[in-house]
């Protein structure tokens, strides 16, 4: 009798333990982590990375699938290659993966890391994000500095016209820089980077050249960040180099922020409002340390994607000169060639638009989106995805997936009419600005820039490629440069004034 009752308590023990091990295991299954390339002591996967890491994970999403584990040094990474991973993050799991990897160049490019950017996910982000989204890139705020745009589209046709004297070629990349930079400058502070030296002898050349040297650390996998007992040997050199962009940032910004606060407006008698004094006179005071990151934030994160992305749809229109007559027939068409095109008429001009989301579906400007970081264990699908990992979506590579887009690598602006695929990041086939939380806060004005700067040049000059080199020879390769897929060769064309003499005085 005794035994038998041993037996069944032992046979229930039996059967709860095999139970809780089946679950255990099943659950364990079902939560493991994404597949991904083998880690190897220390290094991780860092082998598989190349000048390109977009490029590489596209490679390795071939096969390992579009959520993708990858150990980089001591730091988890998870990548997501497709829309499906994009939705999933950030439609369903968006609020768990809001906050930055601490990256080592947060501290120096992010202020510290009190910018929008590098900031984590809590209060003094939520802060700066809705100062961004109600006071700064508002649409009603964009519009109000469209005569400084106008402006500074004068001078760019002028410049264009300058360096084309006698035929010569025109760097085209140069010009956008310059462009995009002033357009920012003056939403900032009013005025042109050099009149801002002449006022308070800041540089922003120097400035801008400190930023992009900051960004470029960015592209380039610091050891310091993948593997943390390596950090206090900075043994690529560059941290050093970044202290030192950052300090002549820093002090460039410090010193238009003085002027501000002595009451010095740049632009005297301006009834538009600039960025630093918005900030200066909000209700909830901001400290110095928090204006100058936010002007950092809108200075590095607005100025050379958008010359990129600019200098890609210009690219594209003189590689296929049938884009370029059928979108100079629409503007001919409706402005006419008595007045330079306005921002008004964008709602009229549809094939402009299918050309500008063309050029950031085939060349989004920033291939990856930023990291993303989970603060807590969470999971992606069925995948387990442990607390600070680096979640990173490849835009470049969802932008171009054939199950998505037919011919993905032609620039087809016609995929685009008669449907309303946007770029705010809704359709996750289309991601140039990200999406959710941490999307781009400045695609508004981005595109703003793009569209008024492209189509000024398609109204106002015949374009073509370097004497000798017809339309579809041009080369179209891509590099990356700062974290940005750039092209490798700068665009360098000849540009012919079409419309009469007075279009081209400012
Ligand atoms: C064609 C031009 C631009 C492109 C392609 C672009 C793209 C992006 C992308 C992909 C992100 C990262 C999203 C993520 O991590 O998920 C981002 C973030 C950001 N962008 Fe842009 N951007 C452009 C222009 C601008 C402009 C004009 C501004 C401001 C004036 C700006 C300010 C920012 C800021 C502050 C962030 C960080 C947002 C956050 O972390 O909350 N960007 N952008």
């Amino acid at each position: 009798m005794e035994f038998e009752v041993v037996d069944f308590w032992l046979l229930v023990v039996g059967v709860v333990s095999l139970i809780l091990y089946l679950k255990w295991f099943i659950s364990n299954l079902k939560t493991s982590l994404p597949p991904g390339p083998p880690n190897w002591p220390i290094v991780g996967s860092l082998f598989y990375l190349s000048k390109c890491p977009h490029v590489a994970f596209a490679n390795l999403a071939k096969k390992y699938g579009p959520i993708m584990y990858l150990r980089l040094g001591f730091v988890d990474h998870v990548i997501l290659s497709n829309s499906e991973m994009a939705m999933e993050l950030f439609k369903v799991h968006d609020a768990e993966f809001a906050s930055r990897p601490k990256m080592i160049v947060g501290k120096y490019l992010g202020l510290d890391w009190s910018s929008i950017t590098f900031s984590n996910y809590g209060d003094h982000w939520r802060l700066l994000r809705k100062i961004a989204a109600t006071e700064l890139l508002t649409i009603a705020r964009i519009n109000s500095f469209e005569p400084r745009r106008q402006e500074e589209l004068g001078c760019m046709v002028e410049k264009i016209v300058e360096h084309s004297q006698g035929g010569k070629h025109v760097d085209m990349k140069q010009i956008f820089r310059e462009l995009t930079r002033n357009n920012i400058c003056r939403m900032l502070f009013g005025t042109r980077c050099e009149t801002a030296k002449n006022f308070t002898g800041t540089d922003f050349d120097e400035f801008f050249n400190s930023v992009s040297k900051l960004i470029d650390s960015m592209a380039e996998f610091n050891l310091g960040d993948l593997v943390p007992f390596l950090k206090p040997f900075d043994l690529q050199g560059l941290e050093k180099n970044m202290k030192l962009a950052k300090d002549k940032m820093e002090h460039h910004v410090a010193s238009i922020l003085k002027e501000y606060k002595k009451g010095n407006k740049m632009v005297a008698n301006s009834n538009v409002k600039d960025f630093v004094e918005i900030l200066l006179n909000l209700d909830e005071k901001l400290d110095d340390a928090t204006i100058k990151s936010i002007m950092v934030d809108m200075l590095a994160g607005g100025g050379d994607t958008t010359a990129i992305a600019l200098e890609w749809a210009l690219a594209e229109v003189i590689h296929n000169p049938e884009i370029m007559n059928r979108a100079r027939e629409e503007l001919d068409k409706v402005v006419g060639t008595n007045r330079r095109v306005h921002e008004s008429d964008f709602p009229n001009l549809p094939y402009l638009h299918t050309i500008v989301k063309e050029t950031l579906r085939l060349h989004p400007p920033a291939a990856l989106t930023l990291g993303h970081l989970n603060v807590k264990d969470a999971q992606l699908l069925h995948y387990k995805i442990p607390a600070n990992t680096t979640v990173l979506v490849n835009i470049w590579a969802i932008n171009r997936d054939p199950k998505a887009w037919k011919k993905p690598l032609e620039f087809i602006p016609d995929r685009f009419l008669n449907n309303n695929i946007s770029l705010s990041g809704s359709n996750y086939n289309l991601l140039p600005f990200g999406s959710g939380r941490r999307g781009c806060p400045g695609m508004d004005l981005a595109q703003h820039m793009v569209h008024c700067a492209l189509a000024t040049l398609i109204q106002t000059f015949d374009w073509s490629p370097p004497v000798g080199v017809k339309p579809k020879d041009m080369n179209m390769m891509e590099d990356y440069i700062g974290a940005f897929v750039v092209k490798a060769n700068p665009l360098i064309v000849i540009a012919k004034p079409r419309l009469p003499p007075q279009f081209y005085k400012h």
